[in-house]
């Protein structure tokens, strides 16, 4: 059967975290890839808990058909957290989801869309099947520059995609005067900015920044997760976004899936509507601080000459950049080959091509294995800068 896919469907491309995810299913393979949190971070009594008191007292609402905009106490419990009206909360299937329907209603073929470069690789691939050109802005290591959003950048960009705390792929936070700097700088060329925030909450000294919604409602849709601090497998996020927006993904996540699943909407707010995320959180924190100090005291150990990377004050990435001359897809074949996976970081970029880059991810590794899958990364990168 010759199948006619459309021109969308035709430029597809696989997502290189998910098709690495595959390998790294073999239990003797060190895996510094997937963003997984560790698994000793579900809280699992917990939701047992809320289950109980789901199915004793709304079982009927979590087992129906709910409004696509989402379980309403959880949306009022989401305003409540970051200081919006429910109007403008909407629940999605992961944030994920949220990229999509964003790319949905805000890109034509052919549209300008702005991005720090690297980033988020879901989020180049969410919006890559709407069609855009990327455009992607200078940053330094507190984020894309504001003197970069110019009006000969700008032009008719749809929106500027951002992450300002602990970016993936890079780690990096955006201080508060550079997110002031740039709310300011796409307010006034009317810039929507397009704020993707699931680590917010990890900082491992439990701060935190003021979001960029918070500095412009009216000019920012803002993107949460509970993948990272609670589960991912719930699959469940949300968007913040100005009502003429709201209005419009409601609309196309009618046509998509009608709504987020009841049952994990209902199990999401009995769990967290008594405080459970703020004493959960310190906890989580705690575990990725030890764990991050054990992967940089691991590369300081072990990375050869040349190789740099940042250290992160939250979140769950390390970002590296390799002597120019060494290639990190190459190089993850030789990993493999040794148990060792990562996530070459040409993926991440919409700009230059980043061939010498990679991410690790370390929150779900425990710290032997960060030592081992470090050491025999630090052999393959001496092996391949002594063969140039
Ligand atoms: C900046 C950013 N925005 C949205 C997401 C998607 O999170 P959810 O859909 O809310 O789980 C993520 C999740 N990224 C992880 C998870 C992907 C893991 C996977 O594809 O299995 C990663 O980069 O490894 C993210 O980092």
């Amino acid at each position: 059967m010759n199948i006619a896919f459309s021109r969308r469907a035709e430029a597809l491309t696989s997502s290189a975290i998910r098709e690495i995810l595959k390998v790294t299913e073999r239990p003797e393979v060190i895996s510094f890839a997937g963003g997984l949190p560790s698994p000793a971070s579900f809280p699992v009594e917990a939701l047992a808990r809320a289950g109980e008191r789901l199915f004793a007292q709304h079982a009927h609402t979590a087992l129906q058909y709910g409004p696509t905009e989402g379980y309403a106490p959880l949306r009022e419990w989401v305003a409540a957290r970051q200081g919006v009206d429910p109007a403008r909360v909407v629940m999605t299937t992961g944030s994920q989801q949220a990229l999509d329907l964003l790319g949905k209603v805000l890109i034509d073929p052919g549209s300008a869309v702005l991005v720090e470069t690297p980033t988020y690789l879901g989020a180049l691939q969410a919006f890559s099947l709407y069609e855009p050109v990327f455009r992607a802005l200078s940053s330094d290591d507190d984020g894309p520059l504001p003197a970069a959003l110019d009006a000969a950048a700008v032009g008719d960009a749809r929106f500027l995609y951002a992450q300002p705390n602990f970016q993936n792929p890079t780690g990096r936070r955006m201080p508060v005067a550079r997110r002031a700097a740039l709310v300011e700088r796409a307010r006034e060329l009317g810039l929507l900015l397009v704020e993707d925030d699931p680590y917010g909450e990890l900082a491992y000294d439990g701060t935190r920044l003021p979001s960029l919604l918070s500095l412009n409602p009216d000019g920012v849709a803002h993107l949460g997760s509970f993948s990272k601090v609670l589960s991912p497998g719930l699959r469940l996020g949300y968007l913040i976004a100005p009502p003429a927006l709201v209005r419009k993904v409601v609309q196309a996540k009618q046509a998509a899936d009608l709504h987020t699943p009841s049952l994990v909407q209902v199990l999401a707010h009995e769990a967290v509507r008594d405080g459970l995320l703020d004493r959960h959180l310190e906890g989580v924190r705690a575990l990725y601080a030890a764990q991050c100090r054990a992967m940089l005291d691991a590369l300081a150990r072990h990375m050869p000459a040349g190789v740099r990377w940042n250290r992160p004050q939250g979140g769950m990435f390390v970002w590296l950049t390799l002597p120019q001359a060494l290639d990190a897809g190459e190089l993850l074949q030789r990993a493999v080959a040794r148990n060792v996976a990562f996530v070459p970081g040409a993926a991440f970029h919409a700009g230059e091509p980043g061939a010498n880059t990679l991410r690790l991810a370390f929150v779900t590794v425990p710290a032997e294995r960060i030592e081992r899958g470090v050491a025999i990364l630090g052999e393959v990168l001496a092996e391949a800068l002594n063969a140039v």
